[in-house]
């Protein structure tokens, strides 16, 4: 994990705004660094949509204009970080969290670029843990079916729901987030669907057939990956 290949990336991606545009703005540290230098470059017209409260946060200190997706539901472009990056550019997304208003921000999104350090870009997904957003209600059942799932698919550990000190961890939507040690996903675009046929999961965080460019930071620059 590198900041400097991060703000490299973010940096990069900033250049691809253009004045007038509708904005999609990722969550995370990666992010982050986009939107501050997105704010630097004070280009007018912007409209930018976040995708989380700390998003909206540090826009809002930045003086960029938010919007929301009800006011502006077409999205010029989109600009967010990733946990792994998979061969076709296939995403696991939601360790901050963020990843329903993410997926809603990304899908109505007319490009997508993602932008991450070196160390995300992986040969296959399933290091990182993926997230799997559930209702609390009944989350208990909601993770046993995604057990029956998980194994299925040759998935042998169990999802654990994400805590912190305090308790459990809550979504800006309030719900809560299983992780699901995978090792290796064979499957993808069957696991994607699988999970989300279960009740009680409101979204996961594969995102398959969605990045347009990825933009990989370096320690002196950028390189880029198209799916
Ligand atoms: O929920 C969080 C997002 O999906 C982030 O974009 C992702 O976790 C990457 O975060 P970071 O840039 O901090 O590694």
């Amino acid at each position: 994990m590198s900041d400097l290949q991060k703000k490299n990336a973010g940096e990069a991606a900033a250049q691809y705004v253009e004045a007038g545009m509708v904005v999609g703005l990722g969550t995370g540290s990666t992010a982050a660094w986009f939107v501050k230098a997105l704010a630097a470059r004070n280009l007018p017209d912007l409209r930018c949509v976040p995708t989380s409260e700390r998003t909206a946060d540090l826009a809002r200190e930045l003086g960029l204009t938010l919007s929301t997706l009800e006011d502006t539901p077409k999205i010029d472009l989109t600009v967010d970080g990733a946990d792994e990056i998979g061969p076709g550019l296939a995403l696991i997304k939601g360790g901050g969290a963020a990843l329903l208003r993410e997926k809603l921000v990304w899908e109505a999104s007319a490009r997508c670029i993602c932008i991450a350090d070196a160390a995300k870009v992986v040969p296959a997904l399933g290091t990182f843990p993926l997230p799997i957003e559930v209702v609390a209600f009944g989350h208990k059942t909601t993770a046993n079916r995604i057990a029956d799932v998980l194994a299925d698919h040759d998935i042998g550990s169990p999802a654990r729901v994400r805590e912190a000190e305090r308790g459990l961890i809550r979504t800006d939507g309030g719900n809560l987030i299983y992780d699901a040690a995978c090792k290796l996903i064979a499957d993808p675009a069957r696991l994607a669907s699988d999970l989300k046929s279960l009740t009680g999961v409101v979204e996961h965080g594969l995102f398959l057939d969605l990045t347009d460019l990825a933009i990989i930071g370096t320690d002196d620059g950028f390189g880029t990956i198209n799916p």
